[in-house]
C-alpha cells in the first residue's frame, strides 16, 4: 500500500509525464519559454466593416453525393470512432490538410451526415498558419467576419478565444451557476454559418472541453404533434446584446459591425441531407414572432433546459494538442466548459467560420418576413 507522499510523489509524476508529451505533441506552456502562437494572439483593431450583403451558397457537400465513394476520405485513416451514435466521430490518421478538393466535398457532407467530425494529430494543419486557416475555410463558404470578438492580426477572418492567468476574452464568467452556454455561432446573421472548423493553439492539461448536441436528435425527442407546431413558427435571433457587451467596454471594447437581427424558421431543413434540426439557441434566439410574449418566453425556456439537460444528445471533446475539430452549425448546438479558470493555464483557440444559406424552413412557404 503506498504512503500518502508516495501517492503525491507518483501524481507528481505523472502530472510532468503529461507535460512532457504534451510538449513533444507541440503544446506550449506560458513557463516553456516566448508563447510559439503569439502572433496569433487576440488583436482589436478599430476597423469598421459595412453591413454584410446577401452571396449565393453552393454547398460543398452537395457535390460529394455524386461520387461514387464519398467517404473516401477516410480510406487511409487509422482509427474511426463513433463518439456517440447520433452525433460525432473521431477520425485519427487522416492529414486534413492534404485533401484535395474532392476530399475536401467529402468532409462537408460527413460533418453534415454527423454533425462533428474530430481529427486528431492535424501538427501539419496548424503548422500552415492564418494564410492556410482562410484558404481551407474559403472551401466551404464566404468567410464570416466577426462584428466584435479578436482576431490575429491582418487576419479577421480568424475568431479567436482567449484566456489566461491575466486576460479573458469569450470566456467571460457572469454570475451564472454554470459557465455552459449554449449555442450556435452568430446565428443572427441572414446566412449563419455551416461547416465550421476550430481548434485549439493551447490548452489546459485538463479541463476546457467542449460540448456539442445534436440539434436533430433534439427535435427528435419531441413528440410529433409539437414537431407539427414548431415547424410553423419563426424567432428572431438577436446580436444586439453581444455588440452591447463590447460597447460597455468588456472583450477589447470593439464593434467592427453595426449589430443585426433576423427572423428565422424554428426547425430549419439541411440542404444536403434534407434533415430538420432545431434552430434555436440561449444565447442569440430572443422571441417567437407573433406568440404572445408569455408564450413565446415558455416555449424557448422550454425548448433552451431541453438543450441543455439532454445529456443522451450530446457529445463531448476532449482537446489534445493538434485536434481539430468540424462542426455543422445549422444542425448541432455547442458551448465551452471553463471549468480550468483557478489554474490559470492558457487556453487559445482559433476558428475559422464559412457563411452558408439562409435557414430554409421544414415547411414550404413560411413566411420568414417578421
Ligand atoms: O472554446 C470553445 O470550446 C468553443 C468556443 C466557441 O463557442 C466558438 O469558437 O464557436
Ligand atoms: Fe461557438
Amino acid at each position: 500500500m503506498a504512503t500518502a507522499t508516495e501517492t503525491i510523489s507518483n501524481l507528481a509524476s505523472s502530472t510532468a509525464t503529461l507535460r512532457l508529451r504534451r510538449q513533444a505533441e507541440g503544446e506550449n506552456k506560458p513557463t516553456d519559454g516566448p508563447y510559439r502562437y503569439a502572433h496569433l494572439l487576440p488583436h482589436f483593431s478599430a476597423d469598421r466593416y459595412p453591413l454584410l450583403e446577401p452571396f449565393d451558397h453552393v454547398d460543398p457537400g452537395v457535390r460529394a453525393l455524386a461520387l461514387p465513394s464519398p467517404r473516401a476520405f477516410l480510406d487511409n485513416a487509422t482509427r474511426v470512432d463513433e463518439l456517440t451514435p447520433n452525433l460525432g466521430t473521431e477520425v485519427t490518421g487522416v492529414n486534413l490538410a492534404e485533401l484535395d478538393s474532392s476530399g475536401r466535398d467529402q468532409v462537408a457532407l460527413e460533418v453534415a451526415r454527423r454533425g462533428l467530425l474530430v481529427f486528431r494529430d492535424q501538427q501539419d494543419f496548424i503548422d500552415r498558419g492564418p494564410d492556410f486557416y482562410r484558404e481551407w475555410g474559403r472551401h466551404f463558404g464566404r468567410l464570416h467576419i466577426h462584428p466584435t470578438s479578436g482576431h490575429p492580426a491582418g487576419y479577421p477572418e480568424v475568431h479567436l478565444v482567449y484566456r489566461d492567468a491575466n486576460s479573458t476574452f469569450n470566456f467571460e464568467i457572469d454570475e451564472s451557476i454554470t459557465t455552459t452556454s449554449w449555442h450556435s455561432d452568430v446565428s443572427y446573421e441572414l446566412q449563419p454559418p455551416g461547416l465550421t472548423t476550430f481548434f485549439l493553439l493551447s490548452s489546459p492539461d485538463t479541463g476546457g472541453d467542449t460540448l456539442f448536441t445534436s440539434q436533430v436528435s433534439i427535435l427528435r425527442r419531441l413528440s410529433p404533434q409539437f414537431i407539427a407546431f414548431l415547424r410553423t413558427l419563426k424567432a428572431v435571433h438577436s446580436g444586439i446584446e453581444q455588440a452591447d457587451f463590447s460597447r460597455s467596454g468588456k472583450r477589447g471594447a470593439t464593434v467592427r459591425r453595426e449589430p443585426v437581427e433576423h427572423v428565422h424558421p424554428v426547425v430549419r431543413r439541411h440542404p444536403v441531407t434534407g434533415e430538420e434540426a432545431l434552430y434555436v439557441n440561449r444565447q442569440f434566439t430572443r422571441r417567437i414572432v407573433g406568440l404572445k410574449r408569455e408564450e413565446s418566453e415558455t416555449i424557448l425556456k422550454f425548448l433552451f433546459d431541453h438543450i441543455d439537460k439532454s445529456a443522451d444528445n450530446q457529445a463531448r471533446v476532449k482537446w489534445r494538442p493538434n485536434t481539430v475539430v468540424l462542426w455543422d452549425n445549422r444542425i448541432t448546438a455547442h458551448t465551452a466548459i471553463v471549468d480550468f479558470k483557478e489554474t490559470g493555464e492558457r487556453r487559445h483557440g482559433a476558428r475559422i467560420t464559412p457563411q452558408a444559406e439562409r435557414p430554409i424552413p421544414a415547411l414550404d412557404g413560411l413566411d420568414l418576413s417578421a
